[in-house]
């Protein structure tokens, strides 16, 4: 397996590859867990060569987030990534990426980019959006994997895909659980014991919301909301950012119940900013991520 810390070593790796070899990218922050690796099994069963990229990207953090605690183990990455058959991982530091003279950046425009993550987090997808062009650029791949774990990241990168033109077929993911159904993050490693425990919440209030869709609420979008509020605010050692129902695609909030429709939590347990969702999808039938055995 490459271990590449340039742009240029990986534009010469690249071109070395035969002309017709296919090229699957997953983008990580690395510290990788199941939900990263479901990413990469996909990647190596679709394409004759998988990059996966660690970066942790400075200008999609706020001020006042995580970026400097923000967990980081490479050894451990560099070791499951090889016993996963990935070929390259693409390393690079933050001056590599946006060097003194960097002035360039992708600033998607609506609600998609401002409202739900977009407004807890202001100028985070503008960062998404300029590190994954950038990583698109410079690895050129063929195909690219997303977890749905993300589902406002996926729907501005299918606009960044769709309104720039870019030759990527991207390949989005099932949200990947934990046995008790709190979404894999890197973030989990924050939680002390009884946090861990605590954080369940969110995915017990997106089961709640779907039960209430499921059995008819009179209120509609806005009922589905405060069910779910009600269940974070039972959890003593959990804070809601948001509770919502919005469209998958353009993330504009639902007036009426219909498919399809995302059912969106964003918390803080802790010290750790948890975001999970599950969707209705438009034949009416749900996603809701798959949960790994607890063996
Ligand atoms: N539980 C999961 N199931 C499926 N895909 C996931 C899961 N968690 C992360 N991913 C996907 O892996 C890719 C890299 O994500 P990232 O490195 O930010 O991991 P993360 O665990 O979500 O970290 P964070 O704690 O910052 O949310 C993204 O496309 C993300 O959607
Ligand atoms: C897509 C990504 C790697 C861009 O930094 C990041 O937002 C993530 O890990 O989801
Ligand atoms: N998984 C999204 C990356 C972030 O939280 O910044």
């Amino acid at each position: 397996m490459d271990i590449i810390t340039t742009v240029r070593e990986m534009r010469r790796l690249r071109s070395s590859w035969p002309a017709l070899s296919s090229v699957g990218l997953v983008p990580t922050m690395g510290y990788l867990h199941e939900g990263h690796l479901s990413l990469v099994r996909r990647a190596r069963a679709e394409n004759d060569k998988v990059v996966v990229s660690i970066f942790v990207n400075p200008i999609q953090f706020g001020a006042h987030e995580d970026l400097e605690r923000y967990p980081r183990d490479l050894p451990r990455d560099l070791h499951l990534l090889e016993e996963s058959g990935v070929d390259a991982v693409l390393v690079p530091t933050a001056s590599e990426m946006y060097p003194p003279t960097f002035i360039t950046y992708v600033e998607p425009s609506g609600p998609l980019s401002s409202e739900a993550e977009g407004a807890s987090r202001p100028g985070h997808f503008r960062g998404v959006a300029t590190v994954v062009l950038k990583l698109f650029n410079i690895v050129q791949p063929q195909r690219a994997y997303f977890g749905q774990k993300d589902a406002q990241q996926v729907a501005v990168i299918k606009a960044l895909v769709a309104d720039l033109n870019l030759p990527v077929e991207l390949s989005i993911m099932p949200t990947v659980r934990e046995p008790d159904g709190l979404a894999m993050s890197s973030r989990n490693s924050y939680l002390s014991p009884e946090g861990r425990r605590a954080a369940t919440v969110l995915y017990r209030a997106l089961l709640a919301g779907k039960a209430a869709c499921e059995q008819g609420v009179s209120d509609g979008p806005a009922g589905v909301i405060r069910v779910m509020r009600d269940v974070v605010a039972s959890e003593p050692l959990a804070r809601l950012e948001y509770a919502d129902v919005r469209d998958p695609e353009t993330f504009q909030p639902l007036e009426t119940l219909r498919a399809p429709a995302l059912l969106l939590i964003a918390a803080f347990v802790e010290a750790a900013r948890l975001i999970d969702n599950i969707l209705l999808r438009p034949d009416g039938s749900w996603e809701t991520g798959l949960i790994v055995s607890s063996s």
